[in-house]
């Protein structure tokens, strides 16, 4: 197979979608690594498994009727794969599998079968246990790659922090005609509403020139006017908390003209169409209540 993924929003031909099959119990609060997930299981709203199939093989459906390939990961009994987006990425030709979270570290074994396809010498892996990343904060953009970090002195002991310095040093050392740009994201580990988990729950390209952002979700005002200067403040959708927090942001391109999106997006869906964007839209808040959602459960390997 040969990969080529130049940005978040051409034509998708191949894409790797997670699965619920055997997500196994709700996890104990000791388990859990975001805080959503933890407000759920206190509650006693944790998402079936029965309703997270029905949600996740809803946009299966949806990618079906785009004749986008669609590869499944091998089912771990009683393990989470829903969100294949962050253990491993493909930028040009090249798949980079992740250093993830030690918690989630046995899912990149049920994509063997995948990565299987790919010319061995365009598959990396980071040596260095001290180098962390997670595809959910890294967004290939034409020239430039844009990568979700954190900076704060408590990184170490902050489990909503998963790509660090080391990390966006390393891509960038696979990338060097690329320009690479960290922002320094807003974490919280009491809090889903103040917690920017990966970059993609705070920022995403749509569209042709388009991105949706939540201004609130980056440490340094800095990194946020860099991208109003690079797209143009009218060309980007402001989330609110609230919207953030239900993961607006999250949604998942098939073209510059067709998203995948959540049906209780009613704002940014009308945004999305008012733009002549086609918007197939799935339920997916079940799954959201793990602070995740549609672009964290799709790793795409071929796009125009
Ligand atoms: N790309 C993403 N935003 N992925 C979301 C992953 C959510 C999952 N609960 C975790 O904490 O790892």
């Amino acid at each position: 197979m040969k990969l080529n993924i130049q940005n978040e929003t051409s034509r998708l031909r191949a894409v790797i979608l997670g699965t619920a099959k055997s997500n196994g119990a709700t996890p104990t609060l000791q388990e859990a690594y975001d805080p959503k997930s933890i407000e759920h299981i206190k509650a006693g709203t944790y998402p079936t498994v029965k309703d997270m199939i029905h949600e996740i093989e809803s946009v299966a459906a949806v990618l079906k009727k785009y004749d986008v390939a669609v590869y499944r990961p091998e089912i771990i009994e009683d393990y989470n794969q829903i969100f294949a987006r962050d253990i491993g990425l493909v930028i040009e030709d090249k798949f980079i599998k992740a250093n993830i979270l030690p918690d989630r570290e046995k899912e990149i074994d049920a994509i063997k079968h995948v990565i299987a396809k790919i010319d061995a010498d365009h598959v990396y892996k980071a040596a260095s246990e001290d180098i962390h990343f997670e595809g959910g904060d890294i967004m290939v953009h034409n020239d430039y790659i844009f990568i979700g970090t954190y900076l704060g002195d408590d990184y170490s002991d902050c489990i909503v922090a998963r790509t660090n310095m080391e990390g966006v040093a390393y891509i960038a050392s696979l990338f060097p005609h690329k320009k690479v740009k960290a922002f320094d994201l807003n974490k919280s580990m009491t809090d889903p509403r103040d917690n920017a988990l990966h970059l993609d729950c705070c920022f995403q390209p749509v569209g042709h020139d388009k991105a949706i952002i939540h201004k609130e979700g980056f440490r340094n005002p800095e990194e946020y006017e860099f991208l109003v200067d690079l797209f143009g403040f009218d060309n980007l959708f402001h989330i609110d908390k609230k919207e953030m927090y239900h993961m607006n942001s999250n949604i998942f391109s098939i073209a510059e003209d067709v998203v995948i999106s959540e049906r209780n997006f009613n704002r940014l869906n009308d945004w999305l169409r008012k733009n002549k964007i086609t918007v197939e839209e799935v339920p997916y808040a079940e799954i959201a209540k793990q602070e995740g959602l549609l672009r964290c459960s799709t790793l795409p390997l071929i796009r125009d």
